[in-house]
């Protein structure tokens, strides 16, 4: 388990009508989570700064948005998945999980330290992030939220610190009304791992690409050479030149 500290250096900007640059990178986040844990809520605070009460139930909004992190632009797209419920098997029931967790490069596992069962929930969910992509790298960050309800925590720090260590994931307790910079980190976080990851991909592929022996191109000394040769032969059998 690793713990969030960073500076922060990570600025929004909307996507401009004529995008005249490149973007370098597009990096596709799922935030995940039982119902009510405040996923809506930190993905509005993520983008906007603000804090809204509350949310329609979310149906699966997807929102994107151009970050400059560290001299690259990232194209950002956020998965605010419909929440997830638990079977008592440990079975996820909706539907549409799986997809979306076969769509991201990076994930967002969220819980309320109010509320044990969304904390369980998170190991189910993990356990389908590695199903659906078996390599260890795909970065995922565990996040406790509603780190102001003190008196109506149910799910200890050190047990978000374990469940963490355990999944091999980042961690951390947040409050997303309370502190927007922690929010801030949380993503951009995930943002640069992914982004990580997919410069190490491309690296390889280009070492791989390199390894490929090109087909060798006739040089002019060996097309000069042929052409005298079917020359001289033309000369032979005519007599004339
Ligand atoms: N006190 C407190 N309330 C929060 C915090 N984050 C979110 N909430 C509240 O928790 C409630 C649920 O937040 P949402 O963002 O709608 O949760 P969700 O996970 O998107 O829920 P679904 O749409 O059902 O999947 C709202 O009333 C939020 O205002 C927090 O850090 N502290």
């Amino acid at each position: 388990m690793r713990s969030l500290n960073m500076s922060n250096n990570f600025l929004l900007a909307p996507i401009p009508e004529s995008a005249d640059y490149i973007i370098n990178r597009d990096v596709k986040i799922a935030v995940l989570g039982s119902s009510g844990v405040g996923k809506t809520a930190m993905i509005v605070r993520f983008l906007t700064r603000r804090f809204i009460g509350d949310y329609e139930s979310n149906t699966g909004n997807l929102y994107s948005r151009l970050v400059h992190l560290e001299g690259e632009q990232l194209f950002v797209q956020i998965q605010d998945t419909p929440c997830v419920q638990v079977d008592s098997d440990g079975s996820l029931v909706s539907e549409h999980t799986c997809k979306y967790i076969e769509w991201a490069d990076g994930f967002l596992l969220v819980y309320s330290m109010t509320d044990y069962n969304s904390y369980r929930a998170i190991q189910v969910l993990h356990q389908h992030i590695r199903k659906v992509h078996p390599d260890s790298k795909v970065p995922v960050v565990i996040v406790g939220n509603k780190g102001d309800l003190l008196h109506a925590r149910q799910v200890q720090t050190s047990e978000g610190i374990q469940l963490a260590n355990e999944l091999g994931a980042v961690f951390s307790e947040i409050s997303t009304s309370e502190n927007c910079e922690d929010v801030y980190d949380v993503f951009q976080h995930l943002c640069k791992e992914v982004s990580k990851l997919q410069s190490q991909y491309l690296a390889g592929e280009k070492r791989r690409g390199s390894l490929i022996p090109r087909p060798k191109s006739p040089n002019m000394q060996d097309l000069k050479r042929r052409f005298k040769q079917a020359l001289s032969s033309k000369v032979k059998s005519t007599g004339t030149l």
